[in-house]
């Protein structure tokens, strides 16, 4: 069994516990419902900020313990006023030492996007995710078939809540090039053996259809990569560990941020 596989039969058996513990009922009463979600889309695509989706990573399957006393309020609003386009944040607690509190915290502290970072299977997640005050959710090709991808994506979007599809190969891009996802991520990394390489943003690029905002994710650790993925079409990036490994992340984002900015202008 891979990691994937591993993370995603630990989530059926959470969920269906979650289910009885917070059923969907009692979600329903979060005064997020009320909310209108931010478009992650169109602040990736603000021209005054830099396209990088900022990520709170305590743990990973693939690096182990990263950053786990991380203080969510202040790396979060600190990754904003470096310049960040959004928030990604894990809520997986099991492999990767998130919560929905962590989530929850950082919409506290900020008015901008936040990317629910967890392995959604079940419609409940959405409805969760919608709860705690995310604006868009993840769902990995890797892990579920197409017709499941479609009925998710619609699912999110009866909520108004955005949808990244995050693939890994031509394979599954072709497979869901129907989905109506509003973004599509190419992970870089596989996450059933956690090899790296941006090689794979590159070559998936020509592939994904114009009217879907493209974003590259994983093992990006400079400015050069990034300017690089721009000229394939990227138009955001999603880094958790380059920052996270630091002590004070939103420091580490900030004097990448400045750098991209001098790069670019
Ligand atoms: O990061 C892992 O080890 C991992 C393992 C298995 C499934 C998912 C995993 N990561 C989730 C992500 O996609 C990343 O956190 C995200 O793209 C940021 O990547 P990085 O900048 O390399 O931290």
């Amino acid at each position: 069994m891979n990691i994937l596989d591993e993370i995603i039969a630990y989530k059926k058996k959470e969920v269906a516990d979650r289910k009885e513990l917070y059923p969907v009922k009692l979600l329903e009463q979060s005064h997020y419902f009320a909310t209108p979600p931010v478009s992650l889309k169109k602040y990736i695509q603000r021209d005054d900020l830099s396209g990088i989706i900022a990520e709170i990573k305590r743990k990973s399957p693939s690096k182990g313990v990263i950053n786990p006393h991380v203080s969510v309020e202040r790396t979060s609003i600190g990754y904003m006023q470096a310049g960040a386009s959004a928030l990604s944040v894990l809520t997986d607690t099991n492999f990767f030492g998130g919560s929905n509190d962590d989530l929850m915290t950082a919409r506290k502290f900020n008015f901008c996007p936040i990317l629910r970072k967890d392995f959604t299977i079940d419609e409940y997640q959405i409805v969760e995710a919608k709860s705690i005050g995310a604006d868009a959710i993840l769902l990995i090709a890797a892990a579920l078939p197409p017709a499941r991808v479609k009925e998710l994506a619609a699912f999110a979007h009866s909520f108004g809540l955005e949808v990244l599809l995050e693939v890994h190969n031509e394979e599954e891009l072709n497979a869901n090039l129907d989905a109506q996802a509003d973004l599509i991520g190419v992970n870089n990394r596989n996450l059933k053996t956690f090899e790296l390489s941006v090689e794979i943003s590159k070559q998936l690029a020509k592939r994904i259809p114009d009217t879907v905002v493209k974003v590259s994710e994983s093992g990006i650790e400079s400015v050069a990569t990034i300017l690089e993925l721009k000229k394939y079409g990227y138009e955001g990036f999603l880094m958790g560990q380059n920052f996270m490994q630091h002590a004070r992340p939103e420091i580490a984002a900030k004097e990448f941020i400045d750098e991209l900015k001098k790069a670019t202008h």
